[in-house]
């Protein structure tokens, strides 16, 4: 059998544990993984130092030469849980809001639901410095995204679940991140990602236990009740919609 090799960027959250799972036990793909934060992925697709990357949907119009392959994303049919924006007064009521720099889809979708949900025009600033949501100021909310978010639970009077919020304003699932590949990648490359996406999906709580995540149970109902891999047709639809109402705000143009 012939066995392709490649070099994949991917999250380094828990909610991308199925997918790395499943690429390490390809039959088909050898791999070579880069780590980290979503707008690094996203960084590393763009400086070309990954033929195939899992991106934030809000990077896309970044990269000219990447086409949206596979039937799998990271997306969110009801709460996500780990995109939240947070603060100690009613959204209505903010007057800054920290966008996490390690997001570039949510940090888009916060600027649209500001607009179009909650009807605000708060000041926006990047976080960076995580230290800055330990001591926040009145009319100060905070957008978080993926594995810091378990940590800051219940330390805020109010929690805003952006797949939930995207869901009042549209009726629609939403879409985080997406898999990519350069335009022209060879099928047999796309065929044996996509193998191994199927595979990874399918064995969520093996792909736990390798991970040797401390809470097995809490990251299986998390994996399988909050996130949903299946970039289905509602989700394209989604995604669409999210692109369109995302022209009106610029990506970061330098992330990571
Ligand atoms: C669901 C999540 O979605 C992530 C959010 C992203 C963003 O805001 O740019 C990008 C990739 C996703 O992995 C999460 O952070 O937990």
């Amino acid at each position: 059998m012939a066995v392709v090799k490649t070099s994949i960027a991917a999250v380094s959250y828990l909610n991308t544990v199925p997918f790395i799972y499943g690429i390490r036990h390809a039959d088909k793909l050898r791999a070579e993984l880069l780590l980290a934060p979503p707008s690094a992925c996203a960084r590393n697709f763009i400086d070309r130092k990954a033929d195939i990357a899992l991106v934030p949907a809000g990077a896309l119009p970044l990269m000219d030469d990447a086409e949206i392959v596979t039937n799998y994303c990271i997306g969110a049919e009801k709460s996500v849980r780990t995109v939240t924006v947070m603060s100690n007064v009613p959204i209505g009521e903010a007057t800054v809001i920290h966008l996490d720099s390690h997001s570039m889809t949510s940090a888009l979708l916060v600027r649209i639901l500001a607009a179009e949900l909650w009807h605000i025009r708060p000041e926006w600033r990047e976080l960076t410095d995580y230290s800055a949501a330990e001591h926040p100021a009145e009319g100060e909310a905070f957008l978080f995204i993926g594995d810091k978010v378990f940590g800051y639970e219940g330390k805020f009077r109010y929690t805003y679940d952006l797949a939930d919020c995207w869901r009042e304003l549209t009726g629609k699932p939403f879409v985080f991140a997406v898999w990519v590949a350069r335009k022209g990648s060879a099928p047999e490359l796309i065929d044996a990602l996509e193998s191994s996406l199927e595979l990874g999906v399918e064995r969520i709580w093996e792909a736990i236990v390798e991970s040797g995540h401390s809470e097995k149970d809490y990251a299986y109902g998390y994996l399988t009740e909050n996130i949903d891999f299946l970039f289905d047709y509602q989700k394209r639809q989604a995604l669409e919609l999210f692109r369109d109402k995302a022209k009106k705000f610029t990506p970061r143009a330098n992330p990571g």
